[in-house]
This record gives C-alpha cells, structure tokens and sequence, in this order.
C-alpha cells in the first residue's frame, strides 16, 4: 500500500494553527483526512473549536504535552489509525497533526524515521510552521521550541500580518530568513490559503532538518555532553538537542471551570484589567464559556493582550453547561485569577 501523506502543523501558542486547520477541513471536499490533536495542558480546548463534518474527518486525540511522550503516545495513535485504516474500519486519505504550541517538532519529525511500523506506513509530506505576526518577534527572542518551529519548517505561514506595519514585517521576514533560509515565507490572513499549497507539498527534506539538528536521528543520545556545532543559525540555540525540555520548567498551566453563568460585563472588566497586568506571560488562554443572555456557547481566547470572542453552537438539552478556560501562561497567579473569575460568574 501507498504510503500515507502527513502534514505536521506546528507554531507556537495562538499562531493561528487551529484557524489554518479548519479552514482546510472546511474546504477539503472529497479529501478524508484524518487529524490528530495534541494540546498543551489538561483540558482539550481546540476539541470544541474544530469543525467536523459527519463521517468525513477523524480527530484523534493524545494527551499531555506533545514533546515528552510524544514518540510513544504519536507512535501509537499512527499504529492504530494505519492498522484500522488496513482493516477497512477507517478510511482516510492523509493525515495532518496539530502540535501544541510549545512543541519542539524535533520528537514529532523522528517518529517518523525511528519507528519501523510508522515508516512503512506514513511520510512526511511536508512541515508546515505558522508564524504569529504580532507576536513572533518576542517569543523568537524569549523561546527556543519557537525558533525550532522555524527552524524545522519546509513552509512558513505568517499570520496576523494585517496586525503589524509593512516595516515590521520586512523585519520578521528578514530574521525568519535567517534562522530558516529555505522555507517559503507566505502570509496567511485567517487561514485562508490555497488548498494545494497546504496539502501534497511534498516538500519535506530530511537533509535539511538535519542541519538545524545534526543529531535528529540519534537514537540513544540523551542530549548532554555531546559537541555543538555552530552552524551560524541565529544564535546558534536551535541546534540544541529535541530533548531539551525549556518550556517544562516555566510554561503552566491551569484549569478553570463554574457551572454557574459568567457575567459579560463583569467579566470583560476583570480580563481586560488582568491582561494589562498579565499579558506579557499569558502566553495562550481559551475556553469555552457559559455566558448570561445566550444559550450559545462562546468560545473565547487570546494570546498577551490580544483576547476576542466569538459564539459558537448552542448547548445541547443533555449537556452541562459548564465553563472551561485553560490558561498556559509563566508564573500566571492563579488565586488571582481564580478569584477574578469567580467573582465575574453571576451571584449564585
Ligand atoms: N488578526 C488576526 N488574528 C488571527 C489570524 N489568524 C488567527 N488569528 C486569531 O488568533 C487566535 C489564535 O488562533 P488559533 O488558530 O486558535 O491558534 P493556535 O495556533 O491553534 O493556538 P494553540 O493551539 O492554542 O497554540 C484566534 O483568536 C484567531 O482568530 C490573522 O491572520 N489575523
């Protein structure tokens, strides 16, 4: 059988790579692809934001963070969506994987090539890394797993350009160039690209990868002690080995959940004060709320100071109605927020 095409999708928190996928599913008419989530914290958010259309899309799920266990817990969702898609029990016809934003792409590249049962099944078609305009040039500065995203990339899509000037995003394309010669830079307004110019690239150059990481495909090296090689990449860090685990020591998060309806007023006022404060370590938030005055869901995010809503689909009669907000954020103080958010939720 044909090897099964695979796109991995990477770019740090809130660059737009959940937007980029359901414009995909959306338009991908007659193509089953079959799409594997993988979310940085407890509670699968992007699971409620994702379009699905009967019988046509598969959305795989793997818990915990992407970068740790990703080669046992990746290796055996592929294993099974290959032996169920032999079986006949599925039918799809690629797959594409969403990291979580704080992935090293490193781990999710080796699978690929270290695993038997997954090589003889799957190829990479191509990496594709979304850039957050706004915000890219910071988390570039301040976050490894970021510049590896770039760095491994086979194809670079900018989002959020409509939120920057033409000099600031000469300026990022310029240090992006530097940190990843290769990879065409393209902007991307809310997703919307081409089809063809997301799936079947088969643009994927494992030579390439190497370079940005001569040591990929070393099995039992554990990412100590060996020599760097400075290949005059921007700082040289992202050479570092994938299994150096950054955002472990500082990047958290937190649950939040209520059963009783949030107040809009209130809560705008609370979240609108704590992003002034906040914002520079909120790295990503998103829930789904219970919101006074609708029976839709509102599905509401941000990134920094950067926070939107939007209504998504009613709840259902035998559903609970209840709220969930994930916070991933660097020493985010989680009473105060606990607190704000239970004061903004309407008197019981
Ligand atoms: N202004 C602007 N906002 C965008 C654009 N693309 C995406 N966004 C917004 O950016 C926010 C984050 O987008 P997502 O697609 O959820 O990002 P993500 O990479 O999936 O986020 P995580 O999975 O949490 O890391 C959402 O509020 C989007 O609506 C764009 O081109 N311009």
């Amino acid at each position: 059988m044909a090897l099964i095409p695979t796109t991995i999708l990477t770019g740090f928190l809130g660059s737009g790579k959940t937007t980029l996928l359901n414009r995909v599913l959306k338009e991908a008419h007659g193509q089953r692809i079959a799409v594997i989530e993988n979310e940085f914290g407890e509670e699968n958010i992007d699971n409620e934001i994702l379009v699905r259309e009967e019988g046509e899309q598969i959305v795989q799920m793997s818990n915990g963070c992407i970068c740790c266990t990703i080669r046992d817990d990746l290796r055996s969702t592929l294993v099974d969506l290959a032996t169920q898609r032999r079986n006949g029990q599925l039918t799809f016809d690629r797959v594409v994987i969403e990291t979580t934003g704080v992935a090293d792409p490193g781990p999710v590249i080796q699978t690929f090539f270290m695993d038997e049962e997954v090589a003889e099944n799957f190829l990479i078609d191509s990496v594709i890394t979304l850039v957050d305009a706004k915000h890219a040039q910071q988390q570039l500065t301040d976050r490894q797993e970021a510049r590896r995203q770039v760095g491994f990339a086979d194809q670079l899509f900018l989002s959020k350009t409509d939120l920057i000037s033409a000099e600031e995003k000469a300026a990022l394309v310029h240090r992006l160039q530097h940190i990843n010669p290769r990879a065409p830079i393209r902007s991307v307004h809310f997703g919307e690209v081409p089809l063809a110019e997301v799936l079947d690239l088969r643009g994927f150059n494992l030579n390439a990868k190497l370079e940005v990481d001569p040591q990929l495909m070393d099995d039992d090296h554990d990412g100590h002690g060996h020599d760097h090689h400075d290949h005059d990449h921007e700082h040289g860090e992202h050479c570092d080995h994938p299994h150096h685990h950054h955002h472990d020591d500082d990047v958290k998060s937190f649950v939040f959940r209520a059963q009783r309806p949030f107040d809009p007023v209130k809560l705008e006022d609370f979240l609108g004060a704590i992003v002034n404060v906040y914002g520079p370590r909120m790295l990503r938030y998103k829930g789904v709320l219970d919101m006074a005055g609708t029976d839709r869901k509102v599905i509401f995010q941000g990134v920094h100071q950067l926070m939107g809503s939007d209504l998504g689909p009613a709840w259902r009669d035998d559903e609970v109605r209840e709220s969930k907000m994930v916070f991933i954020g660097i020493d985010l103080p989680r009473d105060i927020l606990e607190q704000g958010l239970t004061q903004s939720l309407v008197p019981a």
